[in-house]
């Protein structure tokens, strides 16, 4: 039996904003057209992506995921008697942004709740987001007047939810995920395998300006802003977590991986092929890989992690298990109606319960001004604007 029905207003839909990825050969080069556009990214490391995508057929796990998430989404809303649609849209790839919200405004919907597939404060993961949704409307304001006349105006507002990356709904099913790869190891290895959290590099530039200004992780002598103390909080849970079933104390670090752009500009540090090397010169006996960065098993898992780094760790004979991102996880799905519950009864000035575990806390509602700044390109035009948020 449903329960009774859960308030959403101020919202009419939410929408699964996403990556987007090819779905198959002929898709690939135009797919990295779309996701490098102006950002300097050198051709080889693009010939080199493009054969990631090749080697499987051309196609991303990323889209199938999500049409998985959405359904899931979909599923938990009705079996807790929350009525709101859901839509999804990515930022490079069909279903582009732009046709969703089209598609939404001409349902008639008027005010929207977004999820970004990133659990994290970071230009990539937030701000750019932002950007897209911002193009997006004032493109589908431009159809308005150009159909319309002079007062055609656009017809969505949209807000985004807090980043999720310390709620419990995220945290709790990466600790299973963590058990169950620790299982997947010789059992003389799996008791003292160390747990190598990873996630995207980005520019150690973008990596100290993430996060509002006024966060203490921007301050002054906190290299990695935002991004790197919340991707610490929840290393530190999900190791926390794994210590309580098991009972061993293991070690662990936050590793990166995924590194593009320009050879003399600096991203994060250490990338998690060096690491493991790190690990096998220290005589470790295994170890454990932890895509805490990603919500789905997408390109940058089963390439980078489970062809590269999984290559390299056989090279060093090294044993090595990977632990699945959350996914459809259930506890992530009633995290996201929780998220969306929170968010329309903090809109209609209510005081609603925000989980989060860790140090830092819930996450805010409305990104402030000068937060997760975009990277200053040269020659670039004035920064780009940016909807659900102050600036
Ligand atoms: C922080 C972050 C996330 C996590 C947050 C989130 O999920 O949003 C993420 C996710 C993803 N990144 C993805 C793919 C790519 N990212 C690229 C390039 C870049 N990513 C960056 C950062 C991030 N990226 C950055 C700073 C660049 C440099 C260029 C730029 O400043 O934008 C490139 C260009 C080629 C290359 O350089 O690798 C590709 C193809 C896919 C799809 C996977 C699939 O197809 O399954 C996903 C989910
Ligand atoms: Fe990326």
């Amino acid at each position: 039996m449903p329960e009774a029905r859960s308030e959403v207003s101020p919202y009419d839909a939410l929408l699964l904003l996403s990556f987007g990825g090819p779905e198959g050969p002929e898709d690939v080069v135009p797919f990295l057209e779309n996701v490098t556009r102006g950002r300097g990214i050198p051709r080889e490391r693009l010939e080199q992506v493009g054969q990631h995508y090749f080697r499987y057929g051309g196609v991303s796990p990323i889209n199938e995921q999500n049409r998985r998430l959405l359904a899931a989404i979909r599923e938990d809303f009705a079996a807790h008697g929350v009525d709101l649609p859901v839509y999804w849209g990515n930022r490079n790839w069909e279903p582009y942004l732009t046709d969703t919200l089209r598609a939404m405004a001409a349902d008639g919907v008027r005010r929207v709740l977004v999820l970004a597939t990133s659990a994290y404060a970071s230009y990539s993961g937030c701000r750019q987001y932002r950007e897209n949704l911002a193009e997006s409307l004032d493109a589908l304001a431009a159809e308005g007047e150009a159909s319309e006349g002079p007062e055609g105006t656009a017809p969505l507002t949209v807000d985004k939810l807090r980043h999720f990356f310390n709620h419990p709904g995220f945290v709790e099913p990466m600790v299973d995920n963590v058990l169950a790869a620790l299982d997947e190891l010789p059992a003389a290895v799996r008791e003292h395998a160390p747990l190598v959290f990873t996630t995207h590099s980005i520019p150690t530039s973008a990596a100290d300006t993430s996060g509002a200004p006024e966060d203490p992780a921007r301050a002054e002598g906190h290299p990695g802003g935002a991004y790197v103390a919340q991707h610490l909080d929840v290393a530190r849970l999900v190791a926390d977590g794994v210590r309580k079933a098991t009972g061993t104390r293991r070690p662990w670090q936050l590793v990166y991986q995924s590194r593009s752009g320009a050879p003399h500009i600096p991203w994060l540090e250490p990338d998690i092929c060096d690491h493991l090397e790190a690990l096998h010169d220290d005589g470790v006996p295994g170890a454990v890989m932890v895509p805490i960065g990603f919500v789905s098993d997408h390109m940058e898992v089963v390439y980078d992690l489970d062809t590269e780094a999984t290559a390299k760790a056989r090279e060093l004979r090294l044993p090595v298990a990977r632990a699945a991102t959350v996914g459809t996880d259930p506890r992530f799905t009633a995290a996201v109606r929780e998220l969306v519950l929170e968010r329309a009864a903090a809109e209609r000035g209510e005081k609603p319960r925000r989980c989060a575990l860790g140090a830092l806390g819930p996450s805010h509602d409305l990104c402030p001004a000068g937060c997760c700044p975009a990277p200053r390109r040269p020659g670039a035009p004035e920064p780009r604007r940016a909807a659900a948020g102050v600036d």
